[in-house]
């Protein structure tokens, strides 16, 4: 069996996308792993399948990590999926249904920007979740000492559609985030495991984040991390509602509305290039351009 797919990525968090309004399409975890490393097969951080909304929204968008597992919630994939919808519709704004809710994206002022409205934070242990009950989620009893930096401890938790750990440091850099990301991922305060920032305000409403992702390892960027982190620093008063997140990949610019508590969010998209994959073989090859080849492209004409 062939199938097309999209290679995108939101600031270099990439995906693989299938669409499988038509055509449905299933694959085991051993597959979507086998097709993510990025040594043997296409290699991405998600796989992202759109499907059919059972609920009349434009979308059912279905999140596996890189390693296999399913997820409920993803920022960046958000935004690309709405891309796509908003282009194949000409739709001002676009519904993507995902395990975490209902999500709207629309077409920000930025050439292939798009700003999502991802719905509203969670505070509560149980809802992030967390193993044992907090009254406080803003700094909860966690601490790490590595060897070569100082120490990680009480770091706020929040779920954005999926668990969030943000860590306050005064150097993003300082720590060996490969390492320690793992440990922080699996502890056991965090019952379906977490996603793993660390983040350092550095100028008014403006915060540099690392990000270790669950089921993913180290990331370019994370959108639902840059709204955790977002809301976690408005939260105890380390910022005001509105941020810019500075990840490896590239800003994202954050507003937590008070009026309704939803968090917008708002960054790039890109497709790197369209593909086709041999399931028989796990082998891909490249079939069509990306947003850098059509620049270059048109480009070229214009000379
Ligand atoms: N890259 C994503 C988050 C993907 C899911 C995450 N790794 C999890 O397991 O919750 C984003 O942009 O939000």
């Amino acid at each position: 069996m062939r199938r097309s797919f999209l290679k995108m990525n939101g600031l270099g968090n990439d995906f693989v996308v299938w669409d499988a309004r038509t055509e449905k399409l299933a694959l085991t975890p051993d597959v979507i792993a086998a097709l993510g490393n990025r040594e043997t097969g296409i290699g991405f951080d998600q796989m992202i399948t759109v499907e059919r909304s059972p609920s009349g929204a434009d979308v059912f968008m279905r999140i596996h990590n890189c390693d296999g597992s399913e997820v409920s919630a993803c920022g960046n994939a958000t935004r690309c999926i709405g891309r796509l919808l908003i282009e194949e519709t000409e739709k001002d704004a676009v519904s993507i249904e995902t395990r975490a809710g209902l999500l709207i994206a629309r077409k920000a002022e930025a050439p292939l920007s798009v700003t999502v409205d991802m719905g509203k934070p969670r505070f509560a242990w149980n809802e992030i979740p967390l193993a044992e009950e907090f009254a406080d989620t803003r700094a909860i009893e966690l601490q790490i000492g590595p060897i070569d930096a100082p120490i990680l401890h009480t770091p706020a938790a929040v779920s954005m559609g999926n668990p969030h750990a943000i860590f306050w440091v005064k150097d993003v850099d300082a720590y060996d985030l490969g390492k320690i990301g793992p440990l922080l991922e699996h502890h056991p305060i965090f019952p379906e495991a977490a996603n793993i920032s660390l983040a350092h305000v550095f100028a008014p409403n403006q915060i540099r984040v690392r990000v270790w992702e669950r089921g993913a390892g180290l990331t370019r960027a994370c959108g639902t991390a840059a709204c955790a982190v977002a809301v976690a620093a408005a939260r105890d008063g380390r910022a005001g509602r509105s941020s810019v997140i500075h990840l490896p990949g590239g800003p994202i610019a954050i507003t937590w509305r008070e009026s309704d508590d939803h968090v917008l969010m708002t960054g790039a998209t890109e497709v790197e290039f369209e593909g086709e994959v041999d399931f028989d073989s796990l082998t891909f090859v490249r079939t069509g351009p990306g947003d850098a080849d059509l620049q270059a492209a048109s480009l070229e004409v214009a000379q």
